[in-house]
């Protein structure tokens, strides 16, 4: 008897639905081939759509139905008719992700195809070889612990302004966990490079003592090692390599970093990302949001030109971790290589803008079904 997955679609602003409509046209594809199972795919408003048609960036039945669904697709919020104000669609994101506990989010910085070298900004022997895995804490830090928003129309009001930023040993604890089971993955097990500012963060001094420790006592024998965020950033585009393995980080410096290792592939565009509430072992079904790390891009939205290759790298990971499917995924995944790596008429590759080419957001999406037709 073949299996119904619900998958919720949050397609959200910007370039968030011409990427999503892509990446649903690959799932609708792995549905169809399927023997075993069936995917259902419900879209809702979420993010700035979520503001228009219901007052809020994640309407109550929008939270409802991730609540109850197997997995969810992403594609971005935010956006400057929505600003900086009171209500920002970037606020649903961040209540989903504390709402299910969504503490783990993973984003792979490893070539999608050895063709894009040449396109990257580093130097060809710079870039090469590059392959981390960036884990990062998402329901804690500076996104969530006490604020103050600054009042500068009192007269009279000093206008100051304060984030907070909260660990405890549990929180490191777990996201260590997290880390050490995809090292652990890996043939040789992968090296840790924990990343933090403990010359100046009591944060940090409990992040790295607790990643120590958790290595010491529960995962003896793999390699961790600490370095401070901001030299890491110099290393990430200087030998991005010694950074090979799984790069683990609180909520910001992760946010940062991520954003930064897109430049090795050469696009913000490229990379996926998974956001879980628990290890994903391939075998239990793992609640989780995916998404492709870059955001609503309202420079290039309306246009038709947005990179839809890490929102469909991403439900390669939704299958992956959220529905147990690892052969789709690895399809999903070759499809996208063989893409990137073939020649338009023109002799060029085909690629959209970002990566130098002239392909639309559609003509891309249609060659990735094309191929991974050919290979379920
Ligand atoms: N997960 C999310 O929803 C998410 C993530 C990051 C930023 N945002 C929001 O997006 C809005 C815009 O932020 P920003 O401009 O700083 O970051 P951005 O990631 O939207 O764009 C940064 C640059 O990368 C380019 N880019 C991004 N994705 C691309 C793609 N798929 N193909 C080709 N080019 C791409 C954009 O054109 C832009 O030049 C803000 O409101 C921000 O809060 C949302
Ligand atoms: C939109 C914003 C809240 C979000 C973050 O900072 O986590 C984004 O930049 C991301 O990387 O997913
Ligand atoms: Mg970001």
């Amino acid at each position: 008897m073949s299996t119904t997955y619900n998958v919720v679609l949050l397609p959200g602003d910007g370039i968030g639905p011409e990427v999503i409509s892509e990446a649903q046209k690959v799932l609708e594809l792995v549905s169809k081939k399927s023997a075993d199972f069936d995917i259902k795919l419900t879209p809702y408003h979420f993010g700035g759509a979520g503001i228009d048609a219901a007052g809020k960036p994640l309407p109550d039945d929008t939270l409802a139905a991730c609540k109850a669904a197997d997995a969810i697709l992403f594609g971005a919020v935010g956006g400057p008719k929505w600003g900086f104000g009171k209500v920002r669609p970037e606020q649903g994101l961040l209540s989903l992700r504390k709402e299910l506990d969504l503490y783990a989010n993973i984003r792979p910085a490893l070539f999608p195809s050895e063709s894009l070298l040449g396109h990257s900004p580093l130097k060809p022997e710079i870039a090469k070889g590059t392959e981390f895995i960036v884990v990062r804490e998402l329901v804690k830090g500076l996104y969530f612990g006490d604020r103050k928003e600054a009042d500068l129309d009192t007269p009279g009001s000093e206008g100051d302004a304060y984030d907070t930023m909260v660990y405890n040993k549990n929180d490191v604890q777990r996201i260590t966990r997290l880390a050490a089971h995809l090292a652990l993955q890996q043939n040789p097990p992968a090296k840790i490079h924990s990343i933090d500012k403990a010359n100046v963060l009591a944060t940090s001094r409990l992040w790295r003592r607790v990643v120590q420790e958790t290595i010491d006592t529960e995962f003896k024998g793999l390699e961790v090692d600490h370095s401070l965020v901001d030299s890491v950033a110099m290393t990430m585009v200087s030998n991005p390599r010694k950074l090979n393995g799984i790069i683990l980080t609180e909520n910001m410096f992760g946010d940062i970093l991520s954003d930064e290792s897109s430049v090795i592939p050469g696009s913000l565009g490229l990379l996926p990302s998974a956001s879980l509430s628990g290890v994903p072992d391939g075998k239990t079904r793992c609640n989780g949001l995916y998404e492709p790390i870059h955001g609503s891009a309202p420079d290039i939205a309306g246009q038709g030109i947005a990179n839809p290759v890490g929102t469909i790298l991403s439900a390669a990971m939704l299958l992956r971790y959220s529905l147990c499917q690892p052969k789709a995924a690895e399809a999903i995944e070759a499809a996208v290589r063989k893409v990137l790596d073939s020649q338009d008429v023109g002799g060029h590759g085909l690629r959209t803008a970002d990566l130098g080419g002239k392909v639309s957001t559609s003509e891309i999406g249609a060659k990735i079904v094309e191929e991974l037709e050919k290979l379920l």
